[in-house]
């Protein structure tokens, strides 16, 4: 079975159809890039992928057991927040149970400094995440998030106000997880998506309307 099987999947706002009869699959192992304008839906689609939002009509179906690290933007993330880049990584271990003042596992240090190594940004282990380039910091979000071991892992946007060679950086990281994961990018960069993924779904916009007087609707 694939790792996600979407089937006529819509999603409205009130009256705004952000998501219209979606029909998409997506095999283990497969780079998945996502793209379209702004107010397509990409933001949506993730949010239905991740169980955030449920849809209004149509399916979404995952395959047994797989679970999905997300990485958010990293512009989201409050760089003033005193912590080091270990504790980052650290902190996407949800399956530890962490109490108040309780030290992690050597188990779980050695899992965070592994993927910080494969990452190539263990010299970075005891900086803080202020101090990072948005590049960097992107490369600890996308170890935070493989701290669980995830089957799938959904980025959004990871690349937004980054420079050509730190976004070229992470699409080749991205490339190399490839061979262990099935990965699901939401991106604006059309050249990279098409270079790098295995396929590239686009979302259009305001083509039609779900219904006779609903707002936008999506084609895939
Ligand atoms: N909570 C909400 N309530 C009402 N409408 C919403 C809500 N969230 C999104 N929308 C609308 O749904 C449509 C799709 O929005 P969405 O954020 O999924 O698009 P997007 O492709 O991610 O856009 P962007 O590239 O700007 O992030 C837009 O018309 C948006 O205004």
């Amino acid at each position: 079975m694939n790792d996600i099987e979407m089937k006529n999947l819509s999603v409205k706002y009130g009256t705004v159809c952000a998501l219209k009869d979606i029909n998409l699959n997506i095999g283990s192992k497969e780079f998945v890039g996502i793209t379209g304008p702004n107010g397509a839906g990409k933001s949506t689609l993730l949010k239905v992928l991740l169980g955030i939002i449920k849809p209004t009509s149509g399916s979404i179906i995952l395959k047994d057991n797989v679970s999905i690290g997300y990485v958010p933007q990293f512009t989201s993330f409050d760089k003033q927040f005193p912590i080091k880049v270990l504790d980052v990584i650290l902190m996407g271990n949800l399956s530890s149970k962490i109490k108040l003042f309780k030290k992690y596992s050597k188990k779980d240090i050695d899992r965070a400094r592994n993927i910080m190594d494969k990452l190539g940004i263990k010299m970075f282990e005891h900086r803080q995440i202020g101090q990072l380039s948005g590049g960097q910091l992107q490369k600890v979000l996308i170890g935070r998030a493989l701290m669980t071991d995830p089957e799938i892992l959904v980025l959004d946007e990871p690349t937004a106000s980054l420079d050509f060679k730190a976004k070229i950086d992470i699409y080749e990281m991205l490339s190399k997880i490839k061979k262990e994961k099935t990965i699901i990018i939401v991106t604006h960069d059309m050249e990279e998506v098409v270079s790098y993924t295995d396929r590239v779904v686009y979302l259009n916009k305001g083509l039609a309307k779900c219904k006779e007087g609903e707002h936008d609707r999506n084609i895939i």
